[in-house]
């Protein structure tokens, strides 16, 4: 190398080009290093010391004059055409996989064992004859003449160790250009025309000797890549300014949001979050479950989530309400999608659920009020509909009452009885107890007929001393029936007033649906005739006008104090 370093040396336009190159790049590369950080950084400068080294050596080689010199700083280049696409490689998976941390000092010794064994297989090729063939030299005699290489098996095994790197370098871009979109995919396709330079270049020198200033003219077209790559990377500052958006817009956000590793840690968490959670400092890589606010809850959610669903859960406070949004951050690598955390994201609903609350109450007040409402005109109804004394209904239901009933008869059809019922000598006992007495037996009387009929019976007071009966399903013998057992009960019972024990009988009178009438009017005129023979028959008694009904109360009167 000393021989070399002291042997004559020519300066062309050619050698002049390769150093400004050279020196550029070594600036480019001291600019890289002090621009911020990026994924793959530490390689991307590796990749450039390679090259800048490879065009170093090759700027030597069509310098220096004797022809082994020429060949010894050709074999010096070769560490760094190795180690360029080797690191461009790395650099590329990197970059598209979002790897910001240094490659692991292993893994680095392992990248440089295939360059330093090529490399020593170009120096030992004095020895074995098989990197560079024996047709190896000058292309004329002229001084300073490039060499013209043959090459030999093991110069083609470094071909391909080195086309594998340049191969996986392109289908890393490749692939990362058709899985993303918009500004992204067009970011990575121009890697792809940036990496497809250098590719061509070599191709052109292994494949069809093409040669610039009469050395490879790949180094070259590296700078040029390099160039687009920083441009790239850092000019356009796409993957630079993108994280800086977000975490503005995170910072930004009202809402709190947490973003939690595999290992439960909380490693990110905005300024809303840090509020609710009254923390200042010292909160990165704090367990969710230690977290101050909703912690244990949001590690229960955690837990059991279902990876393929957005989970919501809501939250109280004194602070407020809290709708819990969570979800799986993934990276898709060779082996599907990789969960490498979640994102808690806690929306502020205590605006919504305080209005939902209040809504709830005024619902509540006014479902109350109209409870209210109701009860009080059913109340009012019940009033106008019943008799004050008795507590039966009064002629007023008394149609409405009876056009049910009816409708039902008709479509059931079956039969409907009707009674009218007249207390006998009322006026008597009024003039001889007085009209208290009398009232007291007019409200024993309602009881004696509400105990005495079937649910499906209605019994109005219709009248001062008259009440009607309505018998659904009862035919005349039926109702004369039930109405005889009622009279002979009356007869019999004694009835407490304030101011003794009384007696008193009735007369009824029966119609029958729709024998009878087929309106209540009908059916009224044809009871009040039948009550009317009952009074002329000596009261006490039952009577229906109904030729066919052999009811025994019209022949028979039951005989009572009458
Ligand atoms: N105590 C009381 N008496 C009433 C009420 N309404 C009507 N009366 C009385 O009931 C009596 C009805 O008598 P009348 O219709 O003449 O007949 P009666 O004395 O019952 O005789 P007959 O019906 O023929 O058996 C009258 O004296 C009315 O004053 C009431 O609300 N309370």
């Amino acid at each position: 190398m000393n021989a070399c370093l002291r042997s004559a040396w020519h300066f062309d336009a050619a050698v002049l080009f390769t150093a400004v190159v050279c020196i550029g790049g070594v600036l480019l590369a001291r600019w890289v290093i002090n621009q911020r950080d990026f994924p793959g950084r530490d390689t991307f400068i590796l990749m450039h010391l390679a090259s800048m080294w490879w065009i170093a050596m090759a700027g030597l080689e069509v310098a220096s004059v004797a022809p082994d010199c020429k060949q010894f700083w050709a074999a010096m280049s070769w560490p760094g055409i190795v180690s360029v696409p080797t690191f461009w490689a790395v650099f590329l998976w990197q970059y598209v996989s979002s790897v910001r941390t240094p490659l692991p000092r292993r893994s680095m010794l392992s990248l440089v064992v295939g360059p330093v064994l090529i490399w020593l297989m170009v120096l030992s090729n004095p020895w074995h004859g098989l990197f560079y063939g024996p047709e190896t030299g000058p292309e004329s005699s002229e001084p300073g003449a490039p060499i013209r290489y043959q090459h030999g098996p093991l110069f083609y095994a470094a071909a391909v160790y080195v086309y594998l790197f340049m191969s996986f370098s392109l289908g890393v871009v490749l692939r990362a250009a058709l899985t993303s979109h918009g500004v992204h995919r067009r970011h990575y396709l121009a890697f792809v025309l940036v990496t497809a330079v250098p590719w061509s270049a070599n191709i052109a020198y292994v494949g069809f000797g093409v040669v610039v200033f009469g050395v490879d003219p790949t180094p070259f077209s590296f700078v040029f890549t390099l160039v687009a790559f920083t441009w790239l990377i850092l000019g356009v500052r796409l993957f630079d300014l993108l994280p800086v958006a977000r975490h503005l817009l995170l910072e930004a956000l009202l809402d709190p949001v947490l973003v939690v590793d595999t290992q439960g840690r909380v490693i990110e968490a905005n300024q809303a979050a840090l509020k609710l959670g009254g923390l200042g400092a010292g909160w990165q890589g704090r367990k969710l479950q230690d977290w101050p606010v909703f912690g244990s809850d949001l590690q229960a959610m955690l837990q059991k989530q279902d990876a393929q669903q957005d989970q919501l859960l809501t939250l109280t406070t004194s602070e407020g309400y809290f709708e819990v949004r969570m979800r799986n951050i993934e990276r898709l690598t060779r082996h599907g999608s990789v969960v490498l955390g979640q994102m808690l994201y806690l929306r502020d609903v205590t605006q919504r659920q305080l209005a939902k609350l209040k809504l709830a109450e005024a619902l509540a007040l006014s479902e109350e009020r109209l409870r209210t409402i109701t009860s009080l005109h059913e109340q009012l109804r019940e009033q106008a509909l019943c008799d004050p004394l008795t507590g039966l209904y009064n002629r007023r239901y008394l149609d409405e009452l009876f056009g049910r009933e009816l409708a039902r008869a008709r479509r059931e059809n079956t039969p409907l009885s009707l009674a009218l019922i007249d207390l006998d000598h009322f006026k008597q006992l009024n003039d001889e107890h007085g009209h208290l007495d009398g009232d007291d037996v007019l409200k024993s009387v309602a009881q004696h007929l509400l105990v005495n009929l079937r649910s499906s019976d209605t019994v109005f007071r219709i009248g001062g001393e008259e009440f009607l009966l309505i018998l659904p399903g009862a035919d005349s013998l039926e109702a004369a029936r039930r109405l005889e057992v009622i009279c002979l009960g009356l007869a019999q019972k004694p009835i407490e007033t304030r101011s003794g024990v009384r007696h008193v009988t009735l007369s009824a009178g029966l119609a029958l649906w729709p024998d009878q009438g087929q309106v209540l009017d009908e059916l009224m005129r044809a009871a009040d005739a039948a009550l009317y023979e009952a009074k002329r028959g000596g009261r006490n008694r039952v009577c229906s006008l109904l030729p066919r009904a052999a009811s025994p109360a019209a022949e028979a009167p039951i005989t009572g104090k009458g």
